[in-house]
């Protein structure tokens, strides 16, 4: 089987895009790539540092650009960051040349996974829980858009979570080829 398109994970933060996306490259013998990697690289900044000093606007037309070029390279896992499934323009340059999946994951388990980093600019807040909740809430209709959606459960290791995307993957059409054999 071979690739055809790229496959763009989307999600909220915590929800594996990043370990998830490491896996599935693997298995599809393609490159990995993650947009969040990609903007720190180029600024030579952390995503905190780009908030920080230049803050959300800017790191947002940064991150349109970023997946614009990957999306325009072969086919590939592209790993995206929380927020970039919210905007239309990124969602319609996906949908063009991507196809997109929506790793689902339930709030205690993003809790779970996110409490112990403070790596995430958005949750450096009073009260991360009730803001990771609030932002949560608010995606949930955009996330919902992606062409797949996985349900990432609290006991299924990074391997069976990767297993389910394949899965869901086959069963679209167009997105994988017999090796060999050009789409
Ligand atoms: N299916 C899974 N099983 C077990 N642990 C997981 C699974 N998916 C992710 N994790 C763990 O949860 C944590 C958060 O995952 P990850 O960094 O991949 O999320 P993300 O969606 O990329 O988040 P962000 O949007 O902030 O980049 C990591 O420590 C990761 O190893
Ligand atoms: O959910 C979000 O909006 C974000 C998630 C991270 O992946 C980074 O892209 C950044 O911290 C913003
Ligand atoms: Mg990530």
């Amino acid at each position: 089987m071979s690739l055809n398109k790229t496959v763009v994970l989307v999600g909220m933060m915590g929800s594996g895009k990043t370990a998830v996306g490491k896996a599935l490259a693997a298995e599809l013998h393609v490159a990995f790539k993650d947009s969040d990697q990609e903007i720190s690289l180029a600024a030579n900044r952390s995503i905190a540092e780009i908030f920080e000093r230049d803050g959300e606007p800017f790191f947002r037309s940064v991150e349109s650009k970023v997946l614009e070029r990957l999306l325009q390279g072969p086919p590939c896992v592209l790993s995206t960051g929380g927020g970039a499934f919210m905007f239309g323009n990124n969602r319609a340059l996906i949908s063009k040349l991507g196809i997109s999946v929506f790793l689902s994951a339930d709030l205690d388990l993003l809790w779970e996974r996110v409490r112990s980093k403070d790596t995430r600019p958005l949750l450096k807040t009073a009260d991360p829980k009730a803001t990771l909740t609030r932002i949560f809430e608010g995606r949930k209709d955009q996330y919902a858009l992606a062409d797949v959606t996985v349900q990432s459960h609290p006991s299924y290791s990074i391997a069976q979570t990767t297993e389910q995307v394949i899965a869901a993957l086959r069963a679209q059409p167009g997105v994988f080829s017999p090796s060999g054999e050009k789409s």
